[in-house]
C-alpha cells in the first residue's frame, strides 16, 4: 500500500520543481519595474506571483476541493497601471507551466507543452490562495517566495508549500535553489529541496535530481551550539538573540539568512538553534512563513515552540495569532534554551 500522502508528496516536489526555475530565472532577468512595494512596504516582484499562480493550478487541478492559503493576491495586477506586470507574469507562468515534462510530473495536473493558460486563468489562479484558514479540514499554505528581500539581494530564498489537516502541519517542502547542499563547502552544488511529511521524516534533495538523504539533527550542547537569525533586524530583534546567546554561553557568531532557508539547514544540522523574537511593532506572523519549517525540524527529530514553550497554533487563521516569537532548538538543547529566552525577554520587559 502506498505511504499516506504519496500523491501530495509527488505534487509537491514537482510543483516546487518548477516554481525553483521560475524564480531562479526571474532573477537572472529581472529588472527594476518588476518590482512592487506592498501596503505593508515589503517587496513582491513578478516573480512571486508568477510562481503562486504556477503552484495554485496544479494543486487547484490535482485537489479541486482543497482550499489554498497564499501570501499574494491580484488586485494589485486587475488595475490598468498593473498591465504591463499582469502581462509579464501570465508569459512566465505559461513558460513554467509550458515546460516540458520530467520524471515525477503528471500531466493531469496541468503541466507540460500545449498548457497555455489565459490571463483571467493566471490571475484567479492566484487569487485561490485568499482562503482565510481555520482549524478544521485541508487547506495548503503557499509562500511563492519566502525571503523576497533575499532574493533580490541575490542571497538565500525559498518556494514553500504546506499541507495543514485540522491544524496540523501533515507536509511541509520548501525549495532552495541558493542553497549549497553541503553549508561547510561554499562550492558545492547549490539548489536545495527539504521535504517532510508527518511520521515520516525529513529529507533533502538536490533540487535537480533524484536521490533523497535522510536528515536527523545532531546532539548538540551550549558549547557547540550556534544559532540562525534573519538577515533582517526588523524581521527578528538581534539584540534579544544576542542577549540569549551570551545568557547560553554561545562564542560563535549568529549564521545570518533570510527566509525558511533557516528551518532547512536546522534540520540538517547547520547550526542547533533557529530564534525568531519579536521586534515590537504588533508584526503577526504568517501560518506561510512556518508551516513548512517546523514540520521540516520536528521530522528531524528538533522542538518548535513560541517563547512561552507553545506549539505553534495553525489554527487560527492566516497568521499565528499574537507574536510570541519561534524557539527552534535541538531536543536536547531546547529546554536550556528556552529558559534564556524567558530570561531575557523578563529582563527587557524590566528595561
Ligand atoms: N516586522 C516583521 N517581523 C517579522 N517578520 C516579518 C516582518 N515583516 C515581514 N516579515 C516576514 O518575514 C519573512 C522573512 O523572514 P526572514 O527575515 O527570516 O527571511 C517574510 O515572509 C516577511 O514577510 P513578507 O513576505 O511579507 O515580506
Ligand atoms: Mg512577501
Ligand atoms: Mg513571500
Ligand atoms: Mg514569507
Amino acid at each position: 500500500m502506498a505511504r499516506p500522502f504519496a500523491r501530495e508528496r509527488q505534487l509537491a516536489i514537482s510543483a516546487v520543481r518548477r516554481a525553483c526555475a521560475l524564480t531562479d530565472s526571474v532573477f537572472n532577468k529581472l529588472v527594476k519595474n518588476e518590482t512592487l512595494t506592498k501596503g505593508d512596504k515589503s517587496p513582491v516582484t513578478v516573480g512571486d506571483y508568477a510562481a503562486q499562480a504556477l503552484i495554485s493550478s496544479m494543486l487547484a487541478r490535482a485537489f479541486p476541493d482543497d482550499p489554498i492559503v497564499g501570501e499574494e493576491d491580484s488586485k494589485d495586477l486587475r488595475v490598468e497601471e498593473g498591465r504591463a506586470l499582469r502581462e509579464r507574469i501570465v508569459e512566465l507562468a505559461n513558460e513554467a507551466i509550458n515546460a516540458p515534462l520530467i520524471d515525477g510530473d503528471d500531466v493531469a495536473w496541468g503541466i507540460g507543452p500545449g498548457q497555455t493558460k489565459k490571463t483571467d486563468e493566471i490571475l484567479d489562479a492566484i487569487d485561490r490562495g485568499s482562503h482565510e484558514g481555520g482549524r478544521n479540514g485541508r487547506m495548503w499554505t503557499i509562500d511563492p517566495i519566502d525571503g523576497t528581500k533575499g532574493f533580490l539581494r541575490g542571497e538565500q530564498y525559498a518556494v514553500c508549500v504546506s499541507l495543514i489537516v485540522d491544524a496540523q502541519v501533515q507536509l511541509g517542502i520548501i525549495g532552495c535553489p541558493n542553497l549549497p547542499l553541503d553549508l561547510s563547502k561554499p562550492d558545492s552544488e547549490r539548489g536545495c529541496i527539504f521535504l517532510a511529511i508527518k511520521g515520516q521524516g525529513c529529507f533533502q534533495l538536490p533540487l535537480n535530481g533524484p536521490s533523497e538523504a535522510l536528515l536527523r539533527m545532531p546532539a548538540f550542547t551550549p558549547a557547540t551550539l550556534s544559532f540562525l537569525e534573519s538577515v533582517e533586524a526588523a524581521h527578528s530583534s538581534h539584540s534579544t538573540t544576542d542577549t540569549i546567546s551570551t545568557l547560553l554561553g554561545i562564542t560563535k557568531p549568529p549564521l545570518r539568512m533570510d527566509s525558511q532557508a533557516k528551518y532547512g539547514c536546522l534540520a540538517r544540522g547547520d547550526g542547533g538553534l533557529y530564534l525568531r523574537m519579536p521586534t515590537g511593532v504588533g508584526y503577526r506572523e504568517k501560518i506561510w512563513d512556518h508551516a513548512p519549517g517546523s514540520l521540516l525540524v520536528e521530522e528531524a527529530g528538533g522542538i518548535v515552540t513560541d517563547s512561552r514553550g507553545e506549539r505553534l497554533d495553525f489554527g487560527l487563521g492566516r497568521t499565528l495569532g499574537e507574536n510570541f516569537g519561534v524557539v527552534a532548538a535541538g531536543g536536547e538543547v531546547h529546554p536550556a534554551v528556552l529558559k534564556a529566552v524567558q530570561q531575557a525577554n523578563s529582563a527587557k520587559a524590566k528595561v
